[in-house]
């Protein structure tokens, strides 16, 4: 098994990917920012706190100002990002502070704005602990919160300085939180991967002890170490980082419109990767039988491919415009051409995606 780092290569903004003997290396990280006379702080929330209790004392934290937020998606909050710079403003921490996130996707991505914001903008630092943020959001710098509106409408570009990738935390992740993650693996299957996919598919399960676990974390990683150096800022005209977003235009309707939280962000992807790949094969891109075989690897990971409430196809569709992919007025979706090939697809006649909400069980 690999255990070098990766590089996201982004000239003066790469920052390397760490994988192996994390505590040790968080460790040095720490010594050598304290040595420059610089301040570190830490934002987590309480769960990965109780889960961890020590963690952050052994990698070198220890006399660190942590803060401690609620867990949950409605973290990732207007309230709560307030809350994180007023955390920075009541210390007086200068623009020489080194920002830690210490939890998922809700920790990494409020942290990162809030790094991107204090000050005009300080350096933070990503230690992920579930499985969806070692493998996507810890990576690539997309940085936000939600607003009531709509998911992830505010936010930065803002890169991490290095992320942390430690496998061992995943050990205390609950079951529904490890199937999340793997929304996002079988996503990057999907995307541009047909091995992993294949991979996937033969696999009898996966979880935080599973051999094969830490080299799928790395194969993600690197995907999307490559798509973000080829387009940070998801700026191309076509393809390029919106490709990330596979399945995302219908789960993040399906998270705002039933509520942050109702559905963890990987179960609404597993719903919107199953709704891509029947919108791919209604366009005549794939064949039919790829839509059982994309529901059946989504299945077989815990992850749900139908809603378990009837939404509101209205409303879904109202979030659906406020997509930040969107051009002109006009819905744009990442399609596939061939499990493992996605092109972004713009042009789709709203009835046919009102069809697709209806077959997904809104009405
Ligand atoms: N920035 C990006 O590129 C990007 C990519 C994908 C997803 N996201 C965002 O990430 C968020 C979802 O992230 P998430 O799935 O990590 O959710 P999360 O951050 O809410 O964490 C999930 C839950 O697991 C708990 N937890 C975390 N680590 C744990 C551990 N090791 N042991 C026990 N419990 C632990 C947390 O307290 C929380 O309750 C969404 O807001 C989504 O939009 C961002
Ligand atoms: O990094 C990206 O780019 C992604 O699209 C990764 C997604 O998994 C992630 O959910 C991201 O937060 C979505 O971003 P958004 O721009 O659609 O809000
Ligand atoms: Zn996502």
């Amino acid at each position: 098994m690999q255990t070098q780092a990766l590089q996201v290569q982004l000239a003066e903004r790469s920052y390397p990917i760490h994988f192996s003997q994390v505590p040790e290396a968080l460790k040095a990280e720490i010594e050598s920012l304290r040595a420059a006379g610089r301040s570190v702080r830490v934002i987590s929330d309480a769960r990965v706190l109780h889960a961890h209790p020590s963690y952050l004392a052994q990698a070198g934290f220890e006399d660190t100002e942590i803060l401690s937020l609620p867990a949950g998606e409605t973290t990732k909050s207007i309230d709560f990002f307030s809350q994180s710079l007023s955390f920075l403003a009541d210390a007086a921490a200068n623009r020489d502070c080194a920002l830690f996130a210490f939890g998922g996707g809700v920790i990494g991505d409020l942290t990162g704005y809030v790094a991107a914001s204090y000050l005009r903008g300080i350096d933070f630092y990503q230690i992920p602990t579930t499985l969806l943020s070692m493998v996507d959001s810890s990576v690539g710098g997309k940085t936000g919160i939600n607003l009531p509106e709509g998911k992830n409408l505010v936010g930065a570009f803002w890169q991490p300085k290095a992320v942390y990738i430690d496998t061992a935390l995943l050990q205390t992740l609950p079951a529904r939180e490890f199937a999340a993650g793997m929304g996002e693996v079988i996503k990057y299957g999907m995307l541009a991967d047909l091995e992993l996919f294949n991979d996937l598919v033969a696999l009898d399960g996966l979880d935080a002890n599973s051999p094969e676990l830490a080299a799928i974390v790395r194969r993600c990683c690197a995907i999307k170490a490559q798509v973000v150096a080829d387009d940070e800022k998801e700026t191309a005209s076509s393809g390029g980082r919106a490709l990330l977003n596979l399945g995302h235009t219908f789960a993040h309707a399906i998270e705002n419109v039933a509520g942050y939280g109702q559905y963890l962000h990987g179960e609404a992807v597993g719903i919107g990767l199953s709704l891509a790949t029947q919108l791919s094969v209604v366009l005549g891109q794939m064949p039919h039988s790829d839509i059982r075989r994309a529901d059946r690897v989504i299945q077989q990971f815990h992850l749900p491919t139908r809603l378990n409430q009837a939404l509101k196809i209205s409303d879904l569709m109202d979030a659906m415009q406020r997509d930040k992919k969107n051009r002109s007025g006009r819905l744009r979706f990442v399609t596939m051409t061939e499990i493992g090939t996605a092109v972004t697809t713009d042009g789709i006649d709203s009835a046919l995606i009102e069809q697709l909400w209806r077959e997904a069980g809104a009405e």
